[in-house]
């Protein structure tokens, strides 16, 4: 008991300062299976990196907080560093699409927000597909780092920062960070023999390996390397990592995967070589530029170098001032070991702040294989942005996809669901609900939605509702998210259904002006539909919005606030009914001939649909 409390004061010493020697490291002496040979590179005085302790800012919860992320700084968040081997595909927009989404709902939080993302340019792959296109690497990072940008564009993605990897400022980083690494005694110089994956850049072990030593991931065979490099020792952080996790579980997410990530571990760490002789196209490493940083040590990185703000005197300290540590490493289940191994392993080193969480999405799967650009088979999210505009590619992928799962690609599913979901359940509901209003109240609301609503059991229905949905946003259930605000849709479909306005009317009187009500109470439903589904559907929910009588403005500064009941007032005056989200078949229709209208009908008992109401 005794000995384990000691341990613990050692903990905390030094998790207040990582700089100290650790009680665990030194029982942990590295695995070595190199040769060591001398190491000539002058380093930084470990004195000097003392005045620079940062925190260890561990991933505590509590309550109110029950995923860790939030702390009252600035939130964080990043997806990948997508590697310009080739254009991105839908896999890439995937994961910075729910970016986006977790981002915007942290700003409707009233949350300052930092969401980074970017191009990782440098190594062996770029160089050989630069090489492939008949470009040199730098012509061909920019044109690459372009596409991305362009596609975030269309994809409506509200980023902060985009670091490219060739980025001056990045690479004055980088280096500055290896001569830390490298003070603090964790870099040294051997030779290694192993099998290689070009495609994953990293040296395998034969036991991952399928037949013919191929890669599981890119089924590609692994070559036989031998290089002369420098290795970080990582297996000297394997008990601190142990600990790490035990300490903070909410590190990495989803659950299941910190198990994954814990059996890596106890498998045993080996260091790993963090440069290269045989790639010209990198940062060169500080005093031995006959070799480059790899990519991955170098990439990494990124994520801090995109914090700096001064494009031409960047260093470490500034950046980390601006923001670090991130909140939220968004990323897809493949690079789960760079970001939640590597990665917290060598900012220990460095003495700085861990990431407080680390969240692998699952893949995006074709014939159950990873889509990726190795493989080649991917989804063009080109294509789909121009036949079905963004709030269809996003609602579709954050909506059917359950977030931290794989999920297949169905265009038929594709078509079903947003038509169902976007046209049917919100786009209609809007449309018949103005269209009587527009008849019977000249477009006018007749009261306050709160006082329309007094008593009634379908404003608590909504508020329960919109409550789930914020619950499901905070734990990055985005799915669930989407499915609790639909379900807002529904009641409010059901409402109508049941209260038959349209026949209330009819009747005059007191009936008729029940009816009116009953319009503000489901136009209201609608206002927090628009604000609450943003996050994944910004553009739809401002035409929504629009139409309720409000200005873009109004739509941009609204926080999750205006989630709350009461928002319409007796007096406003809606817009024109106009459809917000025109179904599928239409617009397929211009454009094939009605192939796509075909295909749904086919489909259609798949996917629950919304009735119509003929009268409205
Ligand atoms: N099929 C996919 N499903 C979900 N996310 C994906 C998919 N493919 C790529 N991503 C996202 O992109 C990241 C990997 O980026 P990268 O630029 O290496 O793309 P890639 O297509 O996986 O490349 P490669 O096929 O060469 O391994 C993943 O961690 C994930 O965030
Ligand atoms: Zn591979």
């Amino acid at each position: 008991m005794a000995a384990k409390m000691n341990q613990s004061i050692q903990n905390a010493i030094w998790l207040l300062n990582p700089l100290h020697h650790h009680p665990l490291s030194s029982k942990v002496k590295p695995r070595l299976h190199f040769r060591r040979q001398p190491f000539f590179v002058s380093s930084t005085s470990s004195s000097s990196m003392s005045s620079k302790r940062a925190l260890f800012c561990t991933c505590t919860s509590s309550s109110a907080d029950n995923n860790g992320l939030h702390d009252g700084g600035p939130f964080v968040i990043t997806t990948p560093l997508y590697y310009v081997n080739a254009p991105p595909h839908m896999g890439s927009a995937y994961t910075t699409i729910a970016a986006d989404a977790i981002a915007r709902f942290q700003r409707l939080l009233g949350k300052k927000v930092v969401f980074i993302t970017g191009t990782d340019e440098h190594g062996e792959k770029i160089a050989t597909a630069a090489a492939a296109q008949g470009s040199n690497p730098s012509e061909h990072c920019n044109v690459i780092s372009q596409a991305y940008k362009t596609l975030w564009k269309d994809l409506e993605i509200a980023y902060d920062k985009f670091i490219r990897t060739t980025n001056p400022k990045h690479e004055a980083i980088v280096k500055e960070f290896y001569s830390r690494v490298l003070a603090n005694g964790d870099i040294y110089r051997a030779n290694y023999e192993g099998l290689y994956c070009v495609n994953c850049e990293e040296y395998k072990d034969e036991k991952e390996l399928l037949d013919n030593n191929c890669c599981p991931m890119h089924l590609k065979p692994c070559v036989m390397r031998k290089e002369d490099n420098y290795f970080f020792a990582l297996s000297k952080y394997q008990k601190l990592l142990e600990a790490t996790l035990t300490e903070n579980p909410n590190f990495v997410q989803p659950s299941f995967r910190l198990n994954e990530v814990q059996s890596w571990i106890k498998s045993g760490l080996r260091d790993f070589s963090i440069s290269r002789t045989s790639v010209d196209w990198g940062i060169p490493v500080p005093n031995d530029n006959r070799q480059t940083i790899y990519v991955w040590f170098d990439a990494l990185l990124g994520y801090v170098s995109a914090l700096a703000e001064d494009e031409e005197q960047s260093n470490l300290e500034s950046a980390i001032s601006s923001g670090w540590p991130v909140s939220l490493h968004l990323i897809g289940k493949d690079i789960l070991r760079f970001h939640a191994v590597y990665w917290p392993a060598m900012l220990m080193s460095a003495g700085l702040s861990l990431p407080k969480m680390v969240f692998g999405h699952g893949f995006l799967t074709k014939d159950g294989m990873k889509m990726g650009k190795s493989l080649g088979n991917t989804l063009e999210p080109n294509d789909l942005v121009r036949k079905f505009g963004p709030d269809a590619v996003r609602y579709f992928f954050l909506r059917e996809v359950e977030f931290g799962n794989d999920g297949d690609y169905s265009e038929d599913r594709f078509i079903n669901i947003v038509n169902a979901h976007l046209a049917n359940t919100v786009g209609n509901l809007l449309n018949r609900t103005l269209g009587l209003l527009k008849k019977n109240c000249q477009s006018t609301l007749v009261a306050d939605s709160t006082i329309a609503a007094e008593g009634n059991v379908f404003r608590d229905t909504v508020e329960k509702l919109v409550e789930k949905a914020r619950v499901h946003y905070e734990g990055l259930s985005l799915s669930s998210a989407c499915e609790a605000i639909l379900e807002i849709g529904n009641a409010g479909n059901s409402y109508m259904d049941e209260r038959a306005p349209w026949s209330l009317f009819k009747q005059g009187g007191d009936a008729s002006e029940a009816a009116a009500k009953d319009l503000v109470i489901i136009l209201e439903a609608l206002r927090i539909i628009a604000i609450a589904l943003s996050p994944v559907t910004p553009s739809l929910c401002w035409r929504i919005y629009g139409q309720l009588g409000f200005s873009k403005d109004e739509f941009d500064s609204a926080t999750w606030i205006e989630t709350k009941w009461g928002g319409l007032k007796g007096g406003q005056v809606m817009a024109q009914p106009k459809p917000v989200f025109a179904r599928i078949e239409n617009r397929m229709e211009d454009e094939d001939g009605g192939e796509a209208a075909k295909k749904e009908v086919k489909n259609k008992d798949k996917v629950p649909q919304t009735q119509g109401v003929a009268e409205a």
